[in-house]
């Protein structure tokens, strides 16, 4: 039996093993090993902890050096076909999402990439805009479009694809309120795992597994409460003095 046969059978949803990865003379991710069957992950940590680099791993869109990665089973990296139906992203900046002039056409494109004919990715994307009542954003021109209603545009691409986890990047941090409560809503609906990255440890105080981490590192991890009261009480600590040097780079 394959590790993937193994990690599927779990049930994990994350099982990450001594992951390193290296940007320029930086090491970004030091041995991180990470086990989780929860349905909710959350990962906090400070701006330049390595939040979004493990993001991007996870959602397969970033090589390691070394370790291993598999989410639901699955090594998205090696397996980029599998890798589009298992894990779907949400990036902070939809700007950084959004490719195609039109709202349909970027709906249809992960759909395709899928190996959808384009009749079952229209049939689908049509599906999808009349479950968010957006179906007159069909034609809509996504560079018009607010930033919130980009970021939704973002969402229900990867609704439409239906994977299995969804990793958000912090993608509600230029949202207002009642936008961000909406699709907060929508997201703890949604069958798929969600791997939620972020700075704020409210944005994850329901969660079932929180993971701390710094400077690359996992600094702990376990439940919500113990990890987010350990974390708020270090950067309570940190806020208090006046040493900039950690936002040197
Ligand atoms: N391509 C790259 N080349 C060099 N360094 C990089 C690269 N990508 C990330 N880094 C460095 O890795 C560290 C972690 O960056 P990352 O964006 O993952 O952190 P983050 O926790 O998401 O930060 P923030 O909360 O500020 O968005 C930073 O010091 C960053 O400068």
């Amino acid at each position: 039996m394959t590790d993937a046969d193994n990690s599927e059978q779990d049930g994990a949803v994350l099982a990450l093993d001594a992951v390193c990865l290296t940007r320029g003379d930086r090491q970004v991710l030091r041995d991180v090993t990470l086990h989780s069957r929860a349905r909710r992950i959350g990962i906090v940590g400070r701006n330049g902890s390595g939040k979004t680099t493990l993001a991007r791993v996870i959602s397969g869109l970033v090589p390691v050096d070394s370790g291993t990665l598999k989410v639901c089973g699955v090594d998205v990296v090696r397996d980029r076909k599998a890798a589009l139906r298992t894990v779907g992203i949400l990036f902070q900046n939809p700007d950084h999402q959004i490719i195609f002039p039109t709202v349909h056409e970027e709906l249809s494109f992960g759909l395709t990439q899928m190996g959808q004919s384009k009749t079952e990715a229209a049939r689908r994307v049509a599906a999808i805009l009349s479950e968010f009542g957006k179906s007159h954003w069909a034609d809509a021109a996504t560079h018009s479009l607010s930033h919130g209603q980009k970021q939704l545009v973002c969402l229900m691409a990867v609704i439409a694809m239906a994977p299995r986890v969804v990793v958000l990047d912090e993608p509600f941090s230029g949202l207002d309120i009642v936008t961000r409560m909406q699709l907060g809503r929508y997201l703890s609906q949604i069958a798929a795992a969600v791997v939620h990255v972020s700075h704020d440890p409210a944005s994850l105080q329901d969660y079932d597994h929180v993971v701390w981490l710094d400077a690359g590192q996992i600094v702990q991890q376990g439940p919500a409460q113990d990890v987010l009261a350990a974390y708020v009480t270090q950067m309570k600590a940190l806020g208090a003095g006046d040493d900039l040097s950690d936002l040197a780079g």
